[in-house]
């Protein structure tokens, strides 16, 4: 096995706050690496690989091995339910998950829920014991309950100014999410010197009492 770490790394949001992680934690990522379109990135200084990948992709590229490591939400996490360890709390891109809907919902017979995660969801109202027909949408969530297309929505809010801006109430909260460090369950056992390493650099400038074991 090549020595080079294989990094899953999700384009958008969180990939601003990881990229500032790794550089805390005392990894050389040049700043050129941040503005590119590539999609495969070679950070040799670093002694890794950044593949760019759709947040949601993560977990997957993750299993199948083509990258050792990744960087995901702990929402994808659960919502893709892939088999891949969790090693690291990163404590960046700190939301939570919730159910959602309008100031004057009440429970009607019919109840439909819209949301990016339907397993979580499903799982979240069957443990309540609450009959619900789950639609999935890929974005904009929000959406649903103005326009007719269900009474609530289960998705992220971070600072509550898409649930403001559209008339919206957080109903109950589900989740505390944020990112994690996962690994593939064959390269934690074949690189496991270089992944220790870089968990012991990313503990030491995040919160303590983050990690996660791996192994299970
Ligand atoms: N408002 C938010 N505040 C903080 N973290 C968030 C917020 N929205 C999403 N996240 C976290 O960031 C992750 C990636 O979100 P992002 O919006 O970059 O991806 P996406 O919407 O899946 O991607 P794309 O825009 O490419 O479809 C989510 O899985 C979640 O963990
Ligand atoms: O509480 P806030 O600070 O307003 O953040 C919450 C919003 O952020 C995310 O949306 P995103 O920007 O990823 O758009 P999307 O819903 O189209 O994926 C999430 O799905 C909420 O809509």
């Amino acid at each position: 096995m090549s020595d080079i770490l294989k990094v899953a790394m999700p384009k958008g949001r969180i990939y601003k706050k990881a990229s500032k992680l790794f550089r805390e934690a005392g990894l050389d990522i040049p700043e050129d690496v941040d503005d590119t379109r590539r999609l495969v990135i070679e950070v040799p200084e670093a002694g890794m690989e950044f593949i760019m990948a759709k947040p949601v992709d993560v977990p997957t590229y993750v299993e199948y091995g083509v990258a050792d490591i990744g960087i995901v939400g702990k929402d994808v996490l659960l919502e893709e339910d892939r088999d891949v360890y969790e090693l690291l709390n990163l404590g960046i891109a700190q939301c939570r998950m919730s159910v959602i809907g309008l100031p004057d919902w009440k429970a009607g017979i019919q109840q439909r829920v819209a949301t990016k995660y339907p397993r979580i969801a499903s799982q979240y109202f069957r443990e309540q014991g609450q009959q619900v027909e789950v639609i999935k949408l890929n974005g904009s969530i929000e959406l649903a309950p103005l326009i007719g297309l269900a009474d609530r929505i289960v998705d992220l809010v971070e600072t509550g100014q898409t649930l403001r801006e559209n008339g919206l109430v957080e109903m109950t909260e589900i989740l505390d999410i944020t990112s994690r460090l996962i690994a593939n369950r064959v390269s934690y056992r074949m690189k496991n010197a270089r992944i220790q390493a870089l968990c012991d650099a990313l503990q030491s400038v995040i919160p303590s009492g983050n990690e996660v074991s791996a192994g299970r």
